[in-house]
């Protein structure tokens, strides 16, 4: 929510001068503040025009979502500026919107699209456009193709140790945000770009640079919030860059050549995303995407992916990849930092299971505690806490009313800290996720990749090479806590969960 300063307090006097200047908008907004009221769903009195972001803006948004649960229940609704948001955490009306009654709540809300470019893209398209995308790519992260991915993630795992040795030395404290931020953009440089960097020691490489440009605008910029606080005006905000546009520029570009290199080339050697995505894409596509209203899943089966499409998702997968792996494994150094016992107990399993021998996507997945562990870290410190969906029509799910096109925002974190399905919440305990304990767990209240068709694509993907940097690092080092180290770490405001001021640690080489 950085950017929410930035907001010109003109806009803000632009909005209640044409929303008051004539009768339609007028009574829009008197409306708009009706509008769960009349509904019979609880929730928070909007402010005029700004809704929750004030309270965003003073204690972040997992807290917000986490104090507006506990006081209005398990759904509530609330306006983000003048967006109405159904937020909702029962488990029972999660399950019924993400799996049972998915043909009504397929796309995601309105306000993450009129985005052109990423429109392509498969976490933005609607209906049978996403359809289409989402089975053209879900083979490219399918298990084969990811273990496929093994031999490239290795390469980064080298330069992952290599640094934790320069970074560490002489006893120095390790930012372990800013290590394995390099690590993960390494690894989707490479496994979606087939592209090898060195992000940590090479920050200067033009690809790195710009990746960080980009993922530091990200897509909740200036836009999107606009678009958020003024839905009616979204028109007006298309001419605003959505990410820093050489940045953007540098990337289709970039993402053109390896294109052109890939389909001169005979060689059947490439395994990253790109490839598996060219391989999808047919000779005819880019001539057929003129006329595209009204398409069906067939018809756009026909046609292939498009150049375009294989731009827009390079792009998202390393937007999406990059923040969200690299939190998980800073939280989880953290975790076990402050947790020695628990890194004691991961570490015996590491060197009995593996006895030195290098990760792979065969000997982690078999690694019964380290799951256990990652989950608990995903429990606490979810990278996404929140994700959403639109009704397509009116409806009532759960015996809530849910008028059609209303934005449903599943929030990850509350979920994740209800001490009804999770005891002593705020508690970091491996132990919830043991054999014995797992089925106990209230199906629909663990939600780190969300649930159901809609799911995170890149699953598999990053939780192999989170698995791996794990093993990697604990073969090599403890996690220990240093002087610096911020007990709890302070979180950003934001959607996604990153700490604050980064994650001091000291790491002691075995
Ligand atoms: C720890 C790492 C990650 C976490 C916690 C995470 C979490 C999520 C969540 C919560 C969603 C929304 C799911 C839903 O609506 O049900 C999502 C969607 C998505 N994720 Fe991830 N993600 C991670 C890594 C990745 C990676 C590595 C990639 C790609 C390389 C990726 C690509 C995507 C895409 C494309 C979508 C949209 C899917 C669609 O709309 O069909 N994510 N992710």
């Amino acid at each position: 929510m950085e950017t929410l300063v930035k907001v010109p307090i003109c806009w803000i006097y632009l909005e209640m001068f044409t929303q008051f200047s004539d009768l339609r908008s007028y009574k829009y907004s008197v409306y708009k503040q009706s509008y769960f009221w009349s509904l019979g769903i609880p929730g928070p009195t909007p402010i005029p025009f700004l809704g929750i972001i004030p309270s965003i803006a003073k204690m972040g948004l997992k807290e917000t979502d986490l104090r507006l649960m506990q006081k209005y229940g398990r759904h509530v609704g609330t306006f983000f500026g003048n967006l109405p948001q159904l937020l909702i955490t029962d488990p029972e009306m999660i399950k019924e919107i993400l799996v049972r009654r998915f043909s009504e709540f397929t796309n995601r809300a309105q306000s993450f699209r009129n985005v052109e470019f990423f429109d392509s893209a498969v976490n933005v398209a609607p209906g049978e456009h996403w359809k289409f995308l989402r089975s053209t790519l879900s083979p490219t992260f399918s298990s084969g193709k990811i273990r496929n991915m093994t031999p490239l993630i290795s390469r980064c795992l080298e330069k992952l140790t290599r640094n934790a040795r320069n970074m560490s030395e002489g006893g120095k404290s390790v930012e372990m945000k800013s290590l394995f931020g390099a690590f993960t953009l390494d690894v989707i440089c490479s496994t979606g770009f087939g592209i090898e960097v060195d992000s940590q020691s090479n920050p200067e490489d033009p690809f790195v640079v710009n990746a960080r440009k980009a993922m530091s605008a990200s897509i909740i910029g200036i836009r999107i919030l606009l678009s958020m606080l003024f839905p009616d005006f979204q028109i007006f905000f298309r001419n605003i860059p959505l990410m820093d546009q050489k940045a953007l520029d540098f990337f289709i570009e970039a993402t053109k050549s390896v294109m052109q290199e890939r389909r001169k080339s005979t060689s059947d050697n490439y395994k990253d995303l790109i490839q598996l995505m060219i391989n999808a894409h047919k000779e005819q596509s880019d001539k057929t995407t003129e006329n595209e209203e009204g398409m069906n899943y067939e018809s756009y089966k026909k046609r292939g992916l498009t150049d375009r499409e294989i731009l827009a998702n390079a792009l998202i997968f390393l937007l999406a990849a990059f923040d969200t792996t690299s939190s998980l494994l800073t939280f989880v150094s953290y975790c076990l930092a402050v947790n020695q016992d628990v890194q004691d107990k991961l570490i015996s399993e590491i060197d009995k299971e593996l006895c030195k021998k290098q990760p792979t996507y065969d000997n982690v997945f078999k690694l019964q505690y380290l799951d256990m562990v990652v989950n608990e870290t995903l429990r606490i410190y979810p990278p996404a806490t929140r994700f959403n969906r639109e009704a397509s029509a009116d409806t009532e799910v759960c015996g809530v009313k849910i008028p059609k096109g209303l934005d449903v925002t599943v929030v990850v974190s509350a979920v994740h800290y209800d001490p009804e399905f999770w005891p002593n919440p705020r508690k970091f305990d491996p132990e919830r996720f043991s054999p014995e304990n797992k089925g106990n767990i209230k199906p629909f209240s663990f939600l780190p990749f969300g649930a159901g068709p809609r799911n995170c694509i890149g699953m598999r993907l990053a939780l192999l090479e989170a698995k791996m940097a794990i093993v990697e690092m604990l073969q090599n080092f403890r996690f220990v806590t240093a002087p610096e180290t911020e007990i709890p770490p302070k979180l950003g405001k934001g959607a996604l969960t990153k700490p604050a001021n980064g994650v001091y640690l000291k790491l002691e080489a075995l």
